[in-house]
């Protein structure tokens, strides 16, 4: 089935809120990290480019996105993965991404999953020994290439949009925690990093809550400190979390730990696709690896591991870039049927924090 046909019959009945609402679901998870890909029962989706249809569903259908991420059908670190018809001609599928909060640009874990999901569906002709694919992110294009052997997809990498450097050794106030220097990166969305010595923690050892307190005062900090700037399009100019890093930004032949935390303080399970384009963009910057020498990036949470290194140097706009490949795993846990009681009070979903 091809990508734009997939994508109309997902969002081919004209749903209202109070309307019937039964949504169907593949799950997966990348390193961890949930993956909730919505295969059935959207409404439409309106808008011609893919960040018109990014403000539409979070202009006029947010709710969906509530009911499917929120308890008690998600959870509060649930992650979420909504395919659009592409207006990219290069493109075999496109896709909105959405988590506790809101709308993300880019997302390399659900990139992995995808990958698998459009070749094990079909939606792109499978090819082995690998079979290639173009996902269109509200960020832009993502190269896919998804392992293919016997019959079985495996081991996913993708090359995300140019990643940038946005600002190195920025300082900053952070309530608490005391002035701070970060770096500000771009790999599909603006993180903010920094090692976890600065906030006086260690990822070996601190509780999550811990690593995410610190990281949300971060977020919040450079928010209002540094104006963030992007070259293709204002809605991309924002920053989506902060990394905590263990600081071994060197090459080693070993993992480098980070924990992502992102939208309203989700922690991610996975090393983070998309932050690790943006630290190895930021390790390149600084010569500390090489397209030679692939990295392993660990995620804090789970000790799940992507792999990271930079293959091409290229701009984006004022800004000096390096196109990343990341790889890493993924895996089906399950599909799910999700239905809605009119009656319900608790029926368009809740947190709790
Ligand atoms: O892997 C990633 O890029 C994503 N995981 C959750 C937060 C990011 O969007």
């Amino acid at each position: 089935m091809a990508g734009s046909e997939l994508a109309a019959t997902l969002s081919d009945s004209n749903m209202s809120e109070s309307a019937p609402f039964v949504i169907k679901t593949v799950e997966m998870h990348t390193g961890g990290e949930p993956l909730r890909i919505i295969t059935g029962g959207y409404p439409k989706i309106e808008g011609k480019t893919i960040l018109e249809k990014r403000a539409y569903v979070r202009d006029h259908l947010d709710v969906f996105r509530q009911r499917l991420m929120w308890e008690p059908r998600g959870h509060f670190d649930m992650y979420g993965a909504l395919l659009v018809e592409p207006d990219e001609e290069s493109a075999d599928i496109g896709v909105l991404f959405m988590h506790n909060e809101g709308y993300s640009t880019m997302c390399g874990h659900a990139c992995i999953g995808l990958g698998r999901y459009a070749v094990d569906k079909g939606i792109v002709p499978a090819k082995s020994p690998q079979t290639e694919l173009v996902i269109q992110c509200p960020t832009g294009p993502v190269k896919v290439w998804v392992d293919y052997q016997d019959g079985k997809s495996g081991r996913v990498r993708f090359h995300s949009v140019p990643a940038f450097v946005f600002a190195l050794d920025q300082e900053v106030d952070v309530p608490n925690y005391g002035r701070v220097k970060v770096d500000i990166a771009y790999g599909g969305a603006f993180y903010a990093f920094l090692p976890d010595s600065s906030l006086g923690l260690d990822l070996r050892t601190a509780p999550a809550e811990a690593v995410k307190t610190a990281a949300t005062a971060v977020t919040e900090a450079v928010k209002k400190a540094v104006p963030l700037r992007h070259p293709g399009h204002p809605d991309l100019a924002f920053l989506y979390g902060t990394i905590v890093t263990d600081g071994r930004d060197e090459y080693a032949p070993t993992p480098t730990v980070n924990t992502c935390v992102f939208g309203d303080a989700a922690v991610d399970r996975s090393p983070t696709g998309s932050g690790v384009t943006a630290r190895v963009a930021i390790q390149h910057r600084r010569g500390q690896i090489d397209p030679t020498r692939e990295r392993q990036f660990a995620s804090g949470a789970t000790g799940s591991v992507m792999t990271g290194r930079p293959v091409r140097e290229t701009k984006w706009g004022e800004f000096d870039a390096v196109i990343v490949e990341v790889s890493g795993n993924s895996y089906y846990i399950g599909t799910a049927e999700f239905t809605v009681e009119s009656d319900d009070p608790l029926k368009n979903g809740f947190l709790v924090k």
